[in-house]
């Protein structure tokens, strides 16, 4: 395969399995969806995360009397509507994340054995239908601009994910690479606030969406239906959203934007099946 290629493609050309993503030219625009869509799916998506798990520790808290009364008053919430609000604090019906996702987006994904012979995990839609154009699926993984070094972190590594303008995602959650991930992450922390999603390392994703690094590459019988598309988390992103984020950036005194990538569906996406990405296709 050629490093640099132009070529649009819908399906892989070849049964060759990549072993490094997606490779395009620095001047190649691709977003099939705006970036105000993304960031406004992403909020919807974080702000009934945030929600569910703001209830679950009020749940925790309502044991306690007077803890009760100071997180309120940190809250600001008046006395008045703190009953009320309580109320649904004190509510049993608490969703899991991926529950959350469906009731929240209207579709929910999961990682399971691939439908492709030996190509490991893969990642399906579970319940509900993904529209075209919607926001399917987050990269997570350590932000490298393309000057810093990531020659470790690479080796043997199926999981860098390489954007247009030459900045890498590392997705792995093993090894070096998930030490990387969790070290720069507790660096970021600010106080209470953290400033990304460390949990798509383990098995029990917070961020639902943040599964993306598990999208296989498709095949002649299996075409894309989902494609890549760099997104850059805007200065006004709320805060306590921020720990929702399944990236970081791997240079502490970088001054641009977080980097983030989405999954976008290339077409209408029903129950039960598999994503599948092009890992060297550009769509304008
Ligand atoms: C980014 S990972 C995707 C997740 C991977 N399936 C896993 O279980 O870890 C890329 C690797 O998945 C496998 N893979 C992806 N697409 C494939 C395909 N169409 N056929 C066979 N293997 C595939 C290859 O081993 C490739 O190096």
């Amino acid at each position: 395969k050629s490093d640099k290629t132009e070529e649009i493609q819908t399906h892989s050309t070849s049964l060759e399995v990549p072993k490094t993503l997606r490779y395009v030219p620095e001047d190649c625009k691709d977003k099939i969806v705006s970036d105000e869509d993304v960031l406004e799916t992403l909020l919807k998506i974080f702000k009934a995360l945030f929600i569910n798990d703001f209830t679950r520790q009020m749940n925790i808290l309502a044991l306690l009397p007077e803890v009760k009364s100071t997180y309120l008053e940190l809250l600001h919430l008046q006395p008045s509507k703190s009953k009320i609000t309580f109320s649904c604090y004190e509510s049993e019906n608490m969703f899991s994340p991926e529950e959350l996702l469906f009731h929240t987006l209207g579709f929910s994904i999961t990682r399971n054995q691939s439908s492709l012979v030996s190509a490991g995990t893969g990642v399906f839609v579970t319940r509900g239908f993904v529209p075209k154009g919607a926001v399917v699926a987050m990269y997570p993984g350590t932000v490298y601009q393309k000057y810093e070094p990531i020659f470790f972190q690479s080796i043997g590594n199926p999981f860098i994910f390489r954007c247009i303008d030459g900045v890498l995602i590392d997705g792995n959650d093993k090894g070096i690479s998930k030490a990387v991930y969790r070290s720069c992450s507790r660096r970021d922390q600010l106080g209470p606030f953290h400033m990304s999603d460390v949990s798509w390392l383990t098995p029990v994703v917070q961020n639902p969406l943040a599964v993306g690094q598990y999208v296989n590459n498709c095949s002649p019988d299996k075409a894309a239906n989902v494609c890549y598309q760099e997104f850059d988390v805007p200065e006004c992103f709320p805060i306590e959203l921020k720990q929702y984020l399944p990236n970081v950036t791997y240079s502490h005194d970088i001054q641009s934007p977080l980097r983030c990538v989405v999954l976008v569906a290339l077409r209408d996406i029903k129950q039960g099946e598999e994503l599948f990405s092009n890992y060297y296709t550009i769509v304008n």
